[in-house]
């Protein structure tokens, strides 16, 4: 494809990256449904305005992790098909990284949803 056609698809050809990867990857379901879920719980709680701006940041480098994971795991796969350490490595090290986002996210979502939800848990049995 030539330089000014790929440039033309650009945001296309993103987007069919994006759709592909939700589809095949395995845990990607479920990062989507997470970020979802959080977002629901946001409006629900009515978490401030810096709270939304980490929250979604966060959705978004836990899916942008889960999408380079995927990106190296093909490339790995396009170089070679045999067992090498250096796939090995590759791919553990990319599937490091969204650990790494993930368990993060988990902290984060704690550390603003905590209070909101204690809250909420004591006004419902006070009912
Ligand atoms: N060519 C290879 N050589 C050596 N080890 C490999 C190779 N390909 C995969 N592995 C090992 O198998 C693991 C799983 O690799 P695989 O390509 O199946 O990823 P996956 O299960 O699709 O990953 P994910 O869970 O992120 O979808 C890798 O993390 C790596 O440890």
């Amino acid at each position: 494809m030539s330089p000014t056609r790929y440039s033309e698809n650009r945001f296309k050809v993103a987007l069919t990256g994006v759709l592909q990867a939700i589809r095949e990857e395995r845990h990607m379901p479920f990062h989507i449904a997470m970020g979802i879920l959080m977002v629901i719980a946001g409006w629900f709680f009515s978490i401030s305005k810096v709270e939304w701006l980490v929250l979604l940041l966060t959705i978004a480098l836990v899916i942008t992790t889960e999408l380079m994971n995927t990106a190296i795991e093909r490339t790995v796969d396009l170089v070679t098909e045999e067992i090498h350490p250096l796939a090995k490595s590759a791919k553990d090290i990319a599937a490091g990284a969204v650990i790494v986002t993930a368990a993060f996210a988990v902290i984060i979502g704690i550390i603003i949803f905590y209070t909101p939800v204690m809250d909420w848990l004591q006004q419902v049995w006070n009912r």
